[in-house]
């Protein structure tokens, strides 16, 4: 029983993620006998779903479905690798004590794009601080003070230079609370904070199929998860002698450099994503499946993904088979991935995994690339809606403001993109106008 495992991970996160893919990995390493510990959650926020795993003595099944090297792949897995879940705001003993077994040796997390942040009214005295980088200072301090081990850091979270970013933050709790040179050395030399990146599409709860999922395994789970079989986890560092992932038949490259793989992941396939969903929902699409299938949004994906996307990043045979395989991955019939669940929170993706194509492909061709340009006028239009959901002001500015006052809204894009105003004003007022099937028609044509 996993009760009775030692304790050996942290795991900051309890999202459908984490639960679809890194606990996936442990379950398996265990049922391998190739690592003998399990995972204690701690839930980084306030609010959060770890009252429903602990009704279920933190266990769970994950179904992993699709295509893979042609065969049909309904990978099922009790997963029971989780001992405990703790909420620091409730239990803030308990979640320092985290600090004293010598045993754990893993730390990893997901807090989301949100979670890697420097608040400075946070404080050493907090039960617990708010922020997660806070919340793993008050960990470590505790640990360097009794004298123990560090830990190897496995950052998720989709942000650049993860493992990096949360070091900094971590140093800078460090010089906030005053707990001075030493502990900063001990962070920086018996810890290592990895960056990684992190591949697969996880669906997360299967909302239409839960019932008939639970019959199938004939109990009731509240916390079942769902992805693709695909996976991939590169990691900045080399810890395979800890955690032998590659050994265990794995998708899982140790490298001294995950910003490539980054770049690749990030552009091709979350670019495809964030540029395809908005404008398929105005045109009446739930699902990336049927995007896929559809004969217009299919061909605009591919307009983006292989003569916008590839051509601007590095027209190499790796990224146009990345790209192939992207295709393949979103085809994938057994999945059901939503649109709006992507559309959450589009400005920040967009800026951050769509904008630089564009403003790189400008630079590189002189021109703007159209297919991703057009997305940006369906993301305006898909504002004007009541179906985004993003941060109140931005819904709000979104809703009303003209196409001129958005792109001149440097917080959100990073700088001023008056100079997109004709292009962008021309498609949004094309769909606007025509409507998006007549819309895509054109920037098809
Ligand atoms: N679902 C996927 O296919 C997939 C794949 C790769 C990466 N990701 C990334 O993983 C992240 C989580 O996805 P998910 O599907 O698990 O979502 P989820 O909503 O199921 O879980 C979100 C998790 O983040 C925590 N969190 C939220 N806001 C936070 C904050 N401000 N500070 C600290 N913690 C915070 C929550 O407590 C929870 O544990 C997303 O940011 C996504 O970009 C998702
Ligand atoms: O998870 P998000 O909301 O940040 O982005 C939506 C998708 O693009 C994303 O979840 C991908 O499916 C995932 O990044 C694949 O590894």
């Amino acid at each position: 029983m996993s009760m009775q495992r030692k304790e050996t991970v942290i795991q900051f996160g309890e999202g459908g993620f984490l639960r679809g893919f890194v606990d996936y990995f442990f379950q398996k390493l265990k049922e391998k006998e190739l690592f003998d510990g399990s995972v204690v959650v701690v839930q980084p926020i306030e609010k959060g779903m770890i009252g429903e795993l602990n009704k279920q003595n933190c266990e769970y099944n994950l179904f992993l479905r699709g295509i893979d090297k042609g065969e049909v792949v309904d990978e099922h897995t009790h997963i029971d690798v989780i001992s405990r879940c703790i909420n620091p705001y409730t239990e803030y003993e308990a979640y320092e004590k985290l600090a004293e077994n010598p045993d754990f040796r893993f730390i990893v997390s997901n807090t989301t794009e949100a979670g890697i942040e420097f608040v400075s009214d946070n404080k050493l005295e907090d039960k617990p601080a708010k922020s997660f980088p806070g919340k793993l200072t008050q960990l470590l301090y505790r640990r360097f003070l009794l004298g123990l081990k560090g830990f190897i850091i496995l950052s998720c979270e989709l942000i650049d230079h993860n493992g990096e970013e949360l070091k900094k933050c971590c140093m800078k709790y460090a010089d906030l609370w005053n707990l001075g040179e030493e502990f900063k050395t001990w962070m920086e030399t018996e810890n290592d904070f990895c960056s990684t990146l992190v591949d697969r599409i996880v669906t997360g709860f299967p909302r239409e199929e839960h019932e008939a999922l639970c019959k199938r395994i004939g109990e009731q789970d509240n916390m079942m998860d769902t992805a693709e079989i695909f996976h991939l986890w590169v990691i900045q560092g080399d810890h395979e002698d800890e955690l032998p992932l590659v050994k265990a038949g794995y998708n899982v490259i140790w490298t001294d450099n995950v910003d490539p793989y980054k770049k690749r992941k990030v552009r091709i396939l979350n670019g495809a994503h964030t540029s395809m969903v908005l404008g398929a929902h105005l045109y009446g699409l739930e699902t990336v499946g049927e995007c896929l299938k559809d004969e217009k949004v299919s061909a605009l994906l591919k307009k983006c993904i292989f003569e916008e996307i590839i051509p601007t990043i590095g027209d190499t045979q790796d990224n146009r088979n990345f790209g192939e395989a992207v295709l393949e991955r979103f085809a994938n019939p057994f999945i059901r991935h939503l649109l709006l669940s992507i559309a959450l929170n589009s400005v920040s993706k967009f800026k951050a995994r769509v904008l630089p194509t564009i403003l790189e492909y400008k630079e590189k061709y002189g021109s703007y690339p159209q297919g991703l340009t057009f997305s940006l006028a369906a993301l305006i239009a898909f504002y004007r809606t009541d179906a985004a959901n993003d941060g109140e002001e931005i819904v709000a500015f979104m809703k009303e403001a003209s196409v001129a006052d958005i792109l001149k809204k440097e917080e959100y894009w990073g700088q001023d993109l008056s100079p997109m105003l004709d292009v962008v004003q021309k498609w949004y007022d094309c769909i606007e106008a025509e409507g998006m099937e007549k819309a895509y028609g054109e920037v098809l044509a």
